[in-house]
């Protein structure tokens, strides 16, 4: 068998047409800051996307793009004045930050009302104890990519690889109170294969590329891939060997055209999830 594609593209679409429905019915135009620091080359097409998708969806967007040199104290300062700025509901630090800067320090200074990514800890807490707070981009995306594919999540047995703040532990927990049965492993793992030759539901967030195993695929398993991973050719790969997957599971997410696209749109409903709350 051969899996049904998940196209996170035209998913993404869909759902970024609902976000510029809703925000054209609000009394105000949200407001959302990427503070990008340096020039990492990963991060490049990302701000690029965002950027375009915020304003086709009718938000108020802009890159602070500041030097590769910048202090910590400078970062820390513009995040509270953005902090203070009525007219931003959310702001997004880029991650990696240049070495001077401790990215854990440039978190905890976010207003969690306007933690559009979701790595506060007063937004993960919220996230772990079942209580509303702005959930990270990515996982958020992958839940919204399984319910479009029609997944059953309740009940599953789901295998979280990767177990970052960032998307492993977050997709865990969304999951769990999706009501799946949720497994986290990662690279201490002992036997890796075995472990996500269980799952009914895959989502592989480990970012090296393709270390999932086509022959680790359940039959008729639900393949989510969250790894973006730049090949020295250029290419892009994901976390999991694409065609061999693709041969044994139910339905699986391509890179690019998968979660990549999912992440900006959620950014972007966290950004009026965000604003609509603090506006009332
Ligand atoms: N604070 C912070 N939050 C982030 O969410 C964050 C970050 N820092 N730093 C960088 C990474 C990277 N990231 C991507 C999101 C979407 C695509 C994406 O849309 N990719 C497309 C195109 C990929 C391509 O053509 O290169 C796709 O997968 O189809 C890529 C990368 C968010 N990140």
């Amino acid at each position: 068998m051969s899996a049904s594609i998940i196209d996170g593209k035209a998913v993404a679409a869909a759902l970024r047409g609902r976000i510029a429905e809703r925000v054209a019915a609000l009394p105000f135009t949200p407001g959302l800051r990427v503070v990008r620091v340096g020039e990492d080359p990963a991060s490049g097409v990302y701000v690029r996307n965002k950027d375009r998708a915020a304003q086709q969806a009718g938000l108020d967007s802009a890159t602070i793009q500041l030097p590769a040199e910048t202090s910590e104290a400078a970062l820390l300062g513009l995040v509270r004045q953005l902090n203070d700025d009525p007219a931003v509901d959310g702001i997004l630090v880029q991650l990696p930050l240049p070495p001077q800067v401790d990215p854990a320090k440039v978190l905890a200074a976010i207003n969690p009302a306007k933690d559009v990514d979701g790595f506060h800890a007063v937004n993960a807490g919220l996230l772990a104890s079942g209580q509303k707070g702005l959930v990270p981009c990515t996982p958020k995306g992958v839940m919204h990519l399984l319910k479009a594919a029609q997944v059953t999540v309740a009940g599953a047995r789901a295998v979280v690889v990767g177990r970052s703040n960032i998307v492993g532990k977050p997709m865990a927990a969304l999951l769990l109170a999706a009501d799946a049965t949720v497994t986290v492993a990662h690279s201490r793992t002992r036997d890796l294969a075995s472990e996500c030759r269980r799952a009914e539901i895959l989502v592989a967030a480990v970012g090296r590329p393709e270390m999932v195993r086509g022959d680790w695929i359940a039959e008729d398993a639900v393949v989510i891939d969250v790894g973006i991973n730049r090949l020295p050719n250029g290419g892009l790969v994901g976390d999991v060997e694409f065609a061999p997957a693709r041969e044994r599971a139910a339905a699986i997410t391509p890179v690019p055209g998968g979660v990549g696209p999912m992440t900006i749109a959620c950014l972007l409903e966290n950004t009026v999830e965000a604003a609509i709350a603090r506006r009332g």
